[in-house]
């Protein structure tokens, strides 16, 4: 396995790109859909089914882990693959979204994020050096700048405001990194829903010349046509031989837009949070099992599928669980999620192999208006 991170283009169409990562633990086939761990663990799964179903990285959650059970004690039990049993690459954010949107009395300086922790109450500073140092303890393989995502609408000058303060924590946060084999630390691009701040972000991160981009700063309460209306602005102005993640996304649907708009990595709770909450993505659309109409159907959720979560399960059963309550119920529906989505983004990356991907994009779609029957 080669030491260095590389990124390939394997294939294009259109905008979408096929394309791979390879890093020392291992390779990331793209376009990625990248399981999200919390505390060094995808919820109600071992971590043998996350790869059984196809997931080449996770997320690990470095807010959660520098506060409990900390950076330097998984540093000191040999970081996070050995400490959650993972092998293969993780990528952690940097912590500022959560600090922002989980912790109480934060304050944002020029310096960093000063917090309260959410658990004990304790103190913190999270510069953009700790944030870089911390995600280093977790022995993490693509680490994320440290950055101020702006919730949704806000006004012009607060956008750039922070969009500006992130590029200077981008910075800082490069020299903090320094040159890491078989590493990478990438930008995120911030700006809003304002075109002109998007182009400025996206231009001053390029000339930093990082081995990927994130794109955040959506998927925060925006309609769907902003979100890519910015993509369409951000991701012409990004190197074409880098990766490119959007953050927090997203819906099948949004997934299926992002990759035709050129986006290669995508995270989001949505498989695993809606699994806990009795909530399963088929080929044919959504299907809530709470619901009392399939106390009585015997069928599975997908005979075809490959997943024993969703061929080998009644649905009279998996309505049983979820409203019993019972811990199998989650376990089993998150399991059908992961595999729903890691099974779309294998047909994503063959369509565009194949130069067939708007058509099969359309297909994939029909399916889900279709709806459950
Ligand atoms: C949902 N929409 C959205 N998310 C976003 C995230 C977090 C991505 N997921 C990582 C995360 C976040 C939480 C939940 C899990 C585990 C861990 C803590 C890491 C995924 C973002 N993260 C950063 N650093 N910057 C953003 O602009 C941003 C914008 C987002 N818009």
């Amino acid at each position: 396995m080669s030491k260095a991170f590389t990124f390939e283009v394997l294939a294009t169409n259109g905008r979408a790109r096929r394309g791979a990562i390879t890093m020392p633990r291992g390779e990331i086939r793209t376009p990625a859909f990248m399981p999200v761990g919390t505390g060094g663990t995808v919820k109600t799964m071992y971590m043998d089914q996350v790869r059984g179903v196809g997931s080449d990285i996770i997320l690990g959650n470095t807010y959660h882990l520098m506060l409990r059970p900390g950076a330097e004690r998984v540093a000191r039990l040999g970081g996070l693959h050995e400490f959650a049993r993972w092998p293969h690459p993780i990528l952690t954010d940097s912590g500022g979204f959560q600090v922002m949107s989980l912790s109480k009395l934060r304050k944002l300086t020029e310096n960093g994020v000063t917090f309260r922790s959410h658990i004990d109450g304790a103190a913190y500073e999270m510069s953009p050096e700790r944030s870089i140092e911390i995600q280093g303890l977790l022995d993490s393989d693509i680490q994320m700048q440290l950055d101020e995502c702006t919730a949704l609408p806000a006004m012009e000058k607060e956008i750039e405001r922070a969009m500006e303060l992130s590029l200077r924590w981008a910075e800082r946060c490069k020299t903090a990194f320094g040159d890491q084999q078989g590493k990478a630390m990438f930008g995120i691009v911030q700006g809003g829903d304002i075109p002109a701040l998007r182009l400025r972000s996206a231009q001053a991160l390029k000339a930093m010349d990082l081995k990927g981009y994130a794109i955040g700063g959506l998927a925060v309460g925006e309609p769907q046509a902003v979100m890519l209306e910015m993509l369409d602005i951000t991701c012409p102005e990004l190197p074409a031989d880098r990766p490119r993640y959007l953050m927090g996304v997203g819906t099948p649907d949004d997934i299926l837009k992002s990759v035709a708009r050129g986006i290669d990595m995508f995270d989001c709770v949505m498989p695993t949070r809606a699994g806990r909450h009795g909530l399963a993505y088929t080929r044919r659309g959504k299907v809530n099992l709470r619901n009392a109409r399939h106390a009585d159907d015997p069928r599975p959720l997908d005979e075809e599928s490959d997943c024993p979560a969703a061929r080998d399960y009644s649905r009279a059963y998996l309505h049983h669980l979820v409203r019993s309550q019972e811990a199998l119920g989650a376990m089993l529906l998150t399991w059908n999620n992961l595999s729903y989505y890691q099974k779309l983004m294998q047909d994503i990356r063959a369509a565009i192999e194949a130069g067939a991907f708007e058509a099969r994009a359309a297909e994939i779609s029909e399916g889900w208006v279709r709806g459950d029957i």
